[in-house]
């Protein structure tokens, strides 16, 4: 349970709530138990009394009360105690779960923010060592896995604890005898369970791929859906999404056949030590030790600990792969950044760029993207960069937003290391349109205002008339409130890439760089977007990655990559 102990801030930050938890499960358990022996000794009573009692069949029921009210009496009071003992019980459970559950959600939140949080620190080359899924997976099987920990599995063991030492004592203050041998069948039951328990985990966990893979083929299957079509597969991914959905049929009735000794374990223990009690119990009863009212509390003690017994088994499991779900948590958290911001400071960005003698090769594949690259930009200059596919230009763009860092050389932004800046202020300064037009599935507003905090209406229309976009998106019938489906599907080729332009020049940017981004355009739009850019933010320095010809010829200097 080492991982797990990164959990020990988490219950000290909420360790009142805690406290109260934990109180109500003594409480709750208290009056559980404590009712129980009024149970035998009413039955002791109407046993002991049913002889000398003056019953009458003419008489009425309250007339029966009447006469024998010394008798009534007691049974009234014992029923009282019972129902009083029910209620406060049922009231305390329900505050144990209202504080600890309360706790460990509290806690799910927290840690779901926090690798949240981390997974946007980490860098270009970091995000590859991990994938989306793997992220998915951290955020949501694994955190559940560590609040089922957290709640149900805290909440069980102590309540557990709580309850055998309460109950114990009481079937020992009863009778020592029965109690060695009523008690002794539980721990084994504990242990079946919880074997059983970890073969539905696995299998729970081999039904939860299945189940992701029917929701991956389903989401890439519609999202090339014209392809499909085009290609005429329709048949093919029809037989093809059968083949998955029938193995998770049978991953899940598997399951479910696993799932159903969960419960007749439970019942065949009980049984078992149903015949127990009513073995040694009726021995005792015939040799006049043992009450009928006493054979009766021992049925209720074991009823009420088989439960908990049973859930010890099912926790510990549980507690297994919570403990390797922390792991998995742990090793992400544990992971650093390459790239960290050491500059604090408030300044302003000129916009001087120079990349000396850089070179760059991606980790992961070792391909090396530039090779002892140097150029020079001035502040307001724009520079075009030219060269094949493959060359090395988005790599420029991503070393430009620090998104990587150069293996060898240095970028120097107005004559300072680009790893010595404000990583935070530069970013604020640089404006980036991505090769692929990238968009939030939310509204055009949304993703143009995106850039800035609050953006006001006015703002987002200018800049999506200086990105020429306005005229397409009044046409549209909800106009700037148009949802614009997922990653913009609804939009054209050049809608997307404009709505992206718009959505950096609304930060009024120092650096504005364009990764291969007016692709999509006819050359009119981008002459008209190029002049406003040239217009409206003459102090810009603006690097433009093409491969056409008419980008480039309005760059004050045109780079070649070989
Ligand atoms: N994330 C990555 N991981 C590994 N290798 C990469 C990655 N991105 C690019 N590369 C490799 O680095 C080289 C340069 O890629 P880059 O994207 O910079 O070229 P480019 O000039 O922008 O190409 P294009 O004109 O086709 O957009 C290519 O050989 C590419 O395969």
């Amino acid at each position: 349970m080492k991982a797990l102990k990164t959990l020990n801030p988490y219950f000290w930050k909420h360790r009142v709530l805690l406290f109260w938890g934990f109180l109500f499960i003594i409480l709750s358990n208290f009056f559980t138990i404590y009712k129980v022996q009024f149970v035998g000794q009413t039955i002791n009573i109407i046993e002991g009394n049913y002889d000398n009692l003056k019953l009458s069949k003419e008489a009425s029921l309250i007339d029966n009360v009447k006469a024998n009210w010394s008798y009534f009496r007691i049974i009234f009071i014992n029923s009282g105690i019972l129902l009083v003992c029910s209620l406060l019980s049922g009231f305390f459970t329900f505050m144990m779960r209202q504080t600890i559950i309360v706790a460990s959600r509290r806690i799910e939140y927290e840690l779901k923010n926090k690798i949240f949080r981390h997974y946007e620190d980490l860098s270009l080359t970091d995000y590859k060592k991990t994938t989306i899924g793997d992220l998915m997976n951290r955020l949501s099987e694994d955190v559940v896995a560590i609040r089922m920990y957290l709640g149900p599995g805290v909440m069980y063991v102590v309540n557990l604890a709580i309850l055998l030492i309460i109950t114990s004592s009481y079937m020992l203050m009863t009778d020592v005898e029965m109690t060695f041998w009523t008690l002794i069948p539980l721990p084994i039951l504990s242990f079946v369970i919880y074997k059983v328990s970890n073969i539905i985990n696995q299998k729970s966990k081999t039904m939860q791929k299945s189940q992701s893979a029917i929701s991956t083929f389903v989401q890439d299957s519609f999202s090339g859906i014209r392809v499909v079509k085009y290609f005429s597969k329709e048949k093919y991914i029809e037989k093809n999404y059968g083949i998955k959905v029938k193995d998770y049929q049978d991953k899940a009735l598997d399951l479910a056949k696993t799932e159903a000794y969960f419960f007749t374990i439970i019942l065949f223990v009980i049984g078992l030590l149903n015949v127990a009690i009513i073995f040694i119990g009726g021995q005792k009863y015939i040799a006049g030790e043992m009450s009928v009212g006493t054979i009766a509390d021992f049925f209720l003690y074991i009823n009420i600990l088989i439960w908990p017994f049973s859930m010890v088994g099912w926790v510990t499991s549980v507690n297994q792969r919570a403990e390797a779900s922390m792991q998995r948590v742990n090793e992400f958290l544990d992971m650093k950044s390459d790239i960290v911001n050491t500059n604090h400071e408030n300044y302003s960005i000129n916009g001087d760029i120079e990349f000396r003698n850089v070179s760059y090769t991606y980790p992961n594949t070792g391909i090396k993207a530039l090779d002892n690259l140097s150029f020079k930009v001035n502040a307001g200059e724009t520079l075009a960069i030219m060269g094949k596919t493959g060359s090395g230009k988005s790599t420029i763009a991503l070393l430009l937003g620090r998104l990587i860092d150069p293996d060898e050389g240095e970028i120097l932004i107005d004559g300072k290391n680009l790893k010595d800046h404000n990583l935070e202020l530069y970013r604020q300064k640089i404006g980036y349109i991505p090769q692929e037009s990238y968009l939030f599935s939310d509204t055009i507003a949304y993703n143009i205002g995106f850039a800035i905090d609050n953006p006001g209406e006015d703002l987002i229309i200018k800049y999506a008339k200086k990105a020429d976009v306005h005229k397409n998106i009044v046409e549209f019938k909800d106009q700037y409130e148009t949802i614009v489906g997922e990653r913009g599907v609804m939009l054209s080729g050049g809608q997307k890439q404009r709505i992206c332009i718009a959505r950096a020049l609304i930060k009024e940017p120092q650096i504005l760089v364009f990764d291969d981004s007016l692709s999509a355009l006819d050359t009119e739009t981008e002459e008209n977007i190029l002049q406003n850019i040239e217009n409206d933010l003459q102090s810009a320095t603006s690097i433009i990655i093409t491969h056409r010809e008419s980008s480039a010829k309005r760059a004050d200097k045109i780079l070649y990559l070989p």
